[in-house]
């Protein structure tokens, strides 16, 4: 089984510390994890320090993977190269490595991640012409095109109408149960969080409060803690949990 486990990891831009002592259970593969917390309470940070693109204290632990089997997927994705989707996602099957010429199973894997991302038919479109969700569903794609058992994805479904979110969010569960790959996705919408994800990290200002199971994490407490909000969580009538916001926990001053 893969796993992955943050051992008191930290990390500084100059002086300034953004990440102490960020440490986890062992978060299993195979369900996906959402990374919940205010803005700029160091969620891409700790995304970059476990692909390795930052420097700082602790260890990253992974069980059944390697570092080479870890994509992370940023916020921004430029796409202003003169490809279309087919190509960039072959580029990103590629990375550079074995020449040009696919293999039956590299084209079914092309192919599979067009249809498990709704995105067939924009294969012949140049991808500075697509849309932002578009682009945001191109990006999830290249990052999934080589199976990868770890994936670290920054807020994968922001530029996505709700059909895309549900459908998105849907194909990267069903990613996740059939590869058994660790998956921990940043969220800001925690009625997604509850209804797609089955683990939680709960991040404020560079310190992880809580982690576990999403349910027992995301309580009105914690939020109201991370985010100053005042909000319940209560059953639909088709028992699904829902958080409903109240409003401000202490309220702005004007
Ligand atoms: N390259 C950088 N140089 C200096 N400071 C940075 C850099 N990148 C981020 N920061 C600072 O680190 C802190 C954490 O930023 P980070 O992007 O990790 O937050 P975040 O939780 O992902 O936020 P958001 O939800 O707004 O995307 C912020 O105060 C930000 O200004």
């Amino acid at each position: 089984m893969v796993t992955l486990t943050l051992d008191q990891i930290g990390a500084r831009y100059g002086r300034r510390t953004i990440l102490e002592d960020a440490s986890t259970p062992a978060l299993k593969g195979g369900v996906l994890t959402a990374l919940v917390g205010a803005n700029a309470a160091g969620k891409s940070t700790l995304f970059r320090r476990i692909a390795g693109q930052m420097r700082g204290t602790g260890a990253v632990r992974l069980t059944g993977a390697t570092k080479d089997d870890l994509r992370y997927m940023p916020q921004d994705t430029a796409m202003t190269a003169a490809l279309t989707v087919y190509e960039s996602i072959i580029l990103a099957l590629k990375q550079g490595a074995g020449g040009w010429r696919l293999s039956a199973s590299e084209l079914a894997s092309v192919d599979s991640v067009l249809q498990r991302f709704g995105i067939a038919h924009l294969a012949e479109r140049q991808l500075p012409e697509l849309s932002g969700g578009q682009r945001q569903a191109v990006s999830i794609a290249q990052t999934l095109v080589t199976r990868p058992k770890v994936v670290l994805m920054d807020e994968p479904t922001s530029a996505l109408d709700l059909y895309r979110q549900y459908e998105v969010l849907e194909a990267l569960r069903s990613y996740a149960a059939e590869t058994g790959a660790v998956m921990i996705l940043a969220l800001h919408d925690l009625n997604q969080v509850m209804r797609a994800c089955e683990t939680a990290i709960a991040l404020s200002q560079g310190r992880i409060l809580a982690s576990g199971p999403a349910l027992e994490v995301l309580t009105p407490a914690l939020i109201s803690q991370i985010y100053g909000i005042e909000s319940r969580v209560e059953r639909c009538s088709r028992g699904c949990p829902m958080m409903i916001v109240d409003g401000p926990a202490v309220p702005r001053s004007a």
